[in-house]
């Protein structure tokens, strides 16, 4: 790999800042899927034991600028400092006179979480004096976050311009598994992507549609394209203002002879709750007040023979509120059809994002697919050829 990693980084008694991400799924205030956290151990016990200060960089959430206990990171303090098994300080916030006081009593050795990154709005402008107020508590940089490392911001690709920086083993490990499963992969490629983050996975489908031989789109995405095929889709999570980008996409496809799936029916719930009550209907029935919550039975059929097909998958989003029961049906019956394809041997199948990897878990099958990324939006920009400016920056 032709980019800088902690075998080149001397941090011996270094104040060295680690870009995470502790972005991972919350519930009830409890963390419910530790991928995110797991990933991130080789890193920050090898920068331990060869006695740096470990000063942990991260955001949780998208609170544009607004500080709250609702995305706060002290959440994360205690699950980290489990799976770690080491005692893990925290900084009430990354820059400033709080987040100084507590780099200076660090020992070497000891481990340190400063609040959430974008709790200051420059974070995600990527700021020259946002990015200044970081450095000042460090000597060295390492990105351990590929699943950010697709956005430019302060944290993830502003540090590296102005410190010694280096990637850290879990992103290593990730862009080394990348290449390895899907360097140059078997075709027919097949790409699900599902979720609820339209608006910033949407563009890149323009480009994914090049390198994949079908798309299958799902979840809340799955929503947006529908109506704007002109699907009634009532109060279900949908962007209709990105209605012509779903329609350029479709035309697109259409030249470039990638398939698009979408539903043919779907699960209708009027509550967004766990055992809601609910009804399955085709996706020209849609009722005007309900919401669509997975797909249904029909599409997840349809789904399981496109799989069927495929030589190679990679998957993105949910196709259903998976957290709420019983609106995991869909995406638990295709992550055990996907599953069982791969250990067949008859299918690559790569899996991310901090929700899929949850969904994936609660389907049972994650250790079953060929790799697992903790990157949702990365592995696909990854996918469609984008560099990353996370990466980029690191490269010699
Ligand atoms: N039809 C839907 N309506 C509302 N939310 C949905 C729907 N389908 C999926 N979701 C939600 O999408 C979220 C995951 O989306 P996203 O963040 O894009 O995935 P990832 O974190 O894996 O990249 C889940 O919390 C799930 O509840
Ligand atoms: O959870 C993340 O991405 P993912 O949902 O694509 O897996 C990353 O932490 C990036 O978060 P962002 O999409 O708010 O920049």
């Amino acid at each position: 790999m032709n980019f800088r990693t902690l075998d080149d980084a001397d941090v011996k008694s270094k104040r060295v800042l680690v870009r995470v991400d502790l972005n991972v799924p919350v519930a009830n205030g409890e963390v419910t899927d530790l991928t995110r956290i797991e990933r991130i151990v080789p890193t920050i016990a090898e920068l331990s034991d060869k006695g740096a200060k470990v000063i942990l960089l991260a955001h949780f959430g998208r609170p544009k600028g607004i500080a709250s206990e609702e995305n706060s990171l002290k959440q994360v303090v205690k699950p980290l400092a489990r799976v770690l098994g080491r005692n893990v300080h925290f900084a009430e916030d990354c820059i400033g006179d709080k987040a100084k006081a507590a780099v200076d009593a660090l020992m070497d050795g000891e481990i340190l979480l400063l609040e959430n990154t974008r709790f200051h709005k420059a974070e995600e402008k990527n700021e020259p004096d946002f990015v200044k107020a970081l450095a000042a508590n460090g000597d060295v940089f390492v990105n351990d976050a590929f699943s950010a490392a697709h956005r430019a911001h302060a944290s993830t690709e502003g540090l590296a311009h102005v410190l010694p920086s280096f990637a850290g083993r879990s992103m290593q490990a990730e862009l080394e598994a990348l290449e390895k499963g899907l360097g140059n992969p078997a075709r027919p490629v097949v790409a699900i992507v599902g979720g609820a983050k339209v608006s910033t996975k949407l563009d890149l489908l323009s480009n994914l549609i090049e390198k994949v031989d079908a798309l299958v789109i799902g979840g809340g995405m799955a929503n947006t394209f529908l109506a704007a095929q002109g699907h009634n889709v009532g109060k279900s999570l949908c962007e209709h203002d990105l209605a012509p980008t779903a329609r350029e996409i479709m035309e697109k496809a259409k030249k470039t002879g990638c398939a698009i799936i979408l539903p043919v029916d779907a699960v209708v719930a009027y509550r967004f709750e766990a055992d809601a009550p609910n009804q399955t209907y085709g996706i020209d029935a849609i009722p005007a007040d309900g919401m669509i919550l997975d797909a249904g039975a029909l599409s997840t059929e349809k789904i399981a023979s496109v799989i069927d097909d495929a030589k190679t998958l990679i998957w993105n989003g949910p196709l259903g509120a998976f957290e709420l029961r019983p609106f995991d049906t869909a995406t638990v019956a295709t992550a055990k059809h996907v599953a069982k394809r791969t250990k067949e041997g008859n299918l690559v199948s790569v899996g991310g994002g901090g929700d899929t990897v949850a969904a994936l878990n609660h389907a049972g099958v994650a250790d079953d697919f060929t790799y697992i990324s903790t990157a949702g939006g990365a592995f696909l920009e990854w996918m469609e050829g984008k560099p990353l400016p996370g990466v980029e920056v690191l490269k010699k």
